[in-house]
């Protein structure tokens, strides 16, 4: 009996580690990564370097969302969305969620300084840095622009990618930066208007908060507007050819159409589709990429 006890406990101690990371989040971040090493090199790139490369990245993204957790654990603990997480419950002490996010950043950041090249590994830390330390501890409590600013660390995935490959930061990379970038904010305040009574109750300045509903459905609308606009660059400069073109257009024009019915002709369930759509578009958005990518390459294409 104490046997069984014991394994369940193990079993569940390990899935409150694995939540600490927030899996989910970590693999979007990782596809958008993987979508910069591919498209960085004509071929296939070193199957090492990919390796390491996503271990390296898939660590330190894991190790900046343990952060998160205890840093916010006392909010956290307060919202309907996130009252039952390992450290707000404290299933996971707060320097037990600590121990685990360091093991995780050094042996990211060894990854990546030794098998990929030292710039992924620095720029990869600074990104962590950027979420778990400005985002988590400073903005996020200071200003409605939080994510507008914050965002910036969840955008770098793909240059992580590009310069695991190349070793260097190429303005294509920069490219799909700027596309998750003006990303973000729509994905967040969708979320945020459906839970604006959570971050009223913690005193958080988010946009729904600050602003009000009305003002954060224009704010998602006009950066969808942005997005779409960001997202005929890489075909504009010549990086992506009409399979992205038709691809993009189609998932952009559907993300509009989320955002102008929650603008205009809401329901209850409006903002919470618009979040879940935002998954959806990104993840998609970044396999056209690939799928574009591979076929520009493949003798099918003509130029
Ligand atoms: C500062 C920027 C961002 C903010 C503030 C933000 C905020 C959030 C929040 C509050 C959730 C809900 C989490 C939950 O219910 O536990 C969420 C979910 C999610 N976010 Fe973001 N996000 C940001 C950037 C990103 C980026 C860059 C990606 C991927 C490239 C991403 C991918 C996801 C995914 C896949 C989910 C669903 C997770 C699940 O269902 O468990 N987010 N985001
Ligand atoms: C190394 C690297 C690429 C780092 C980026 C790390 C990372 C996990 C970015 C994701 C952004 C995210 C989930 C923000 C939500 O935080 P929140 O505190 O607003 O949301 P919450 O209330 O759900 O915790």
């Amino acid at each position: 009996m104490a046997t069984i006890l014991a394994a369940r406990h193990g079993v569940s101690r390990w899935r409150d580690y694995l939540e600490l990371t927030k899996p989910k989040v970590v693999a979007l971040l990782v596809l958008t990564a993987w979508v910069g090493m591919m498209l960085a090199s004509p071929g296939l790139p070193d199957v090492a370097v990919v390796v390491f490369a996503t271990i390296g990245i898939g660590l330190l993204s894991g190790a900046a969302a343990a952060l998160n957790h205890v840093v916010d654990q006392r909010i956290d603990a307060q919202m309907a969305r996130t009252h039952s997480r390992p450290v707000a419950k404290g299933r996971v002490s707060s320097q037990q969620a600590v121990a685990f996010a360091c093991a995780l950043a050094a042996t990211g950041f060894v990854l990546l300084y030794i098998g990929v090249n030292p710039l992924t590994a620095w720029l990869t830390l600074l990104s962590l840095f950027g979420y778990a330390v400005v985002y988590t501890m400073f903005l996020k409590r200071a200003t409605p622009q939080n994510i507008v600013i914050g965002g910036l660390a969840g955008a770098m995935p793909p240059l992580l990618g590009w310069t695991a490959v190349t070793g260097e930061i190429h303005g294509y990379a920069l490219l799909l930066v700027m596309i998750i970038f003006a990303w973000t904010p729509p994905h967040f305040w969708a979320l945020a208007i459906h839970r604006r009574d959570d971050y009223a109750k913690v005193n958080m300045p988010m946009l729904p908060v600050t602003h009000g509903i009305e003002y954060t459905k224009s704010a998602i609308l006009l950066y969808t507007v942005l997005l779409c606009l960001v997202c005929l660059l890489p075909y504009i400069v010549g990086m992506t050819g009409a399979v992205y073109l038709l691809g993009s257009t189609i998932l952009n024009f559907r993300f509009l159409q989320y955002a102008w019915k929650l603008k205009f002709n809401a329901d209850s369930k409006t903002a919470m589709a618009t979040f879940k759509f935002s998954i959806i578009h990104l993840m998609v958005l970044f396999l056209v990429l690939l799928v574009d990518h591979y076929f520009k390459v493949s003798p099918f294409y003509v130029s």
